[in-house]
């Protein structure tokens, strides 16, 4: 087996992707790996997407998510995108089905290079999403948030897009908030027992939001589609929005269609920037030849 894996350097909207492409072996990127292709600032991330061999000989590629920590996510939406591209652009298929931790996932890549990726149905449940004690409603909850003093962040939407995500709803511009500061308090807080990524988001029209999020394990990014989704969803669910919605995130605009039959639908772009082979061990890497200028 040959130590180093391909690799190709993408943005799902500013949200900083690997796709690695783990096919035809049976090692996996180790969380070391992550951690030193992080420190690399030529190569610093928001998550690896590990494209692997189905687990069931004959079904969907697995795909492992891996956030900057090295410790694994169970849903990114931005970098779901990046592989769909990524596999496009192998062949002529367009419709692909991945298997995650979470489960099953479909996506599919449109004529004009704009990709879609079937996000699967939210979870409301206090225990799915997972909360540290019991809550009947989850479309709104109280928190007890000692050090932070901003009123308006205590009483969040929280749902599972297969990973926990707290919305906190504000009323002025999400820049007018130091997410950065806030963002690792309430990662961490202790109704969260699996941590959450944080957002925070503005009902600017009954069809827009606009967003900005803190993930977990991965701190500030540009754009987080399982964010955007939850977002879009607890929106409908408190009648500030149709079930159709654009999430702007710092990004740009990713569409959001929470569907009859309860699954999330998001569309948006993915951008390849470089290509080269990676050491899934060590995370040692060497850019592609034919890209160096
Ligand atoms: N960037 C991703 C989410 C990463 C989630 C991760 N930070 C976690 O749940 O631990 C997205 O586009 O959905």
């Amino acid at each position: 087996m040959a130590r180093e894996a391909p690799f190709a350097k993408m943005n799902g909207l500013g949200n900083e992707i690997i796709v690695a492409d783990m096919r035809g072996r049976a090692d996996r990127v180790s969380p070391a790996a992550a951690i030193a292709l992080n420190a690399d600032p030529a190569m610093k991330f928001d998550q690896i997407m590990a494209i692997h061999d189905p687990r069931t000989p004959g079904t969907a590629n697995y795909i492992e998510i891996i956030n900057s920590d090295g410790t694994m996510a169970q849903a990114c939406g931005n970098g779901m995108r990046c592989v769909v591209q990524a596999l496009a652009a192998e062949s002529e298929q367009k419709l692909f089905t991945f298997e995650t931790i979470a489960g099953i996932l479909n996506a599919e890549e449109h004529a004009d290079g704009m990709i879609s990726v079937d996000m699967g149905v939210p979870r409301f449940d206090w225990q799915e999403i997972p909360l540290a004690e019991e809550f009947g409603d989850t479309s709104r909850i109280e928190l007890q948030i000692g050090p932070i003093d901003a009123p308006v962040l205590h009483s969040p939407s929280v749902v599972s897009m297969g990973n926990p995500h707290a919305i906190f709803w504000v009323d002025r511009d999400v820049w007018d908030y130091e997410l950065d500061r806030f963002g690792p308090l309430l990662e961490n807080h202790p109704i969260f027992p699996e941590r959450a990524n944080i957002s925070i988001a503005q009902v600017t029209a009954p069809d827009a939001l606009t967003l900005r999020t803190w993930e977990r394990s991965a701190g500030l990014t540009r754009a987080c589609g399982s964010a955007a989704c939850a977002a879009a969803v607890s929106a409908a669910r408190i009648g500030r929005t149709g079930r159709n919605v654009t999430v702007t995130v710092p990004g740009g605009p990713l569409a959001i269609e929470w569907r009859t039959d309860d699954h999330v639908v998001m569309t948006g772009p993915a951008e390849w920037e470089f290509s080269g082979t990676f050491d899934p061990e060590t995370g040692a890497w060497t850019r592609d030849r034919q890209d160096v200028a």
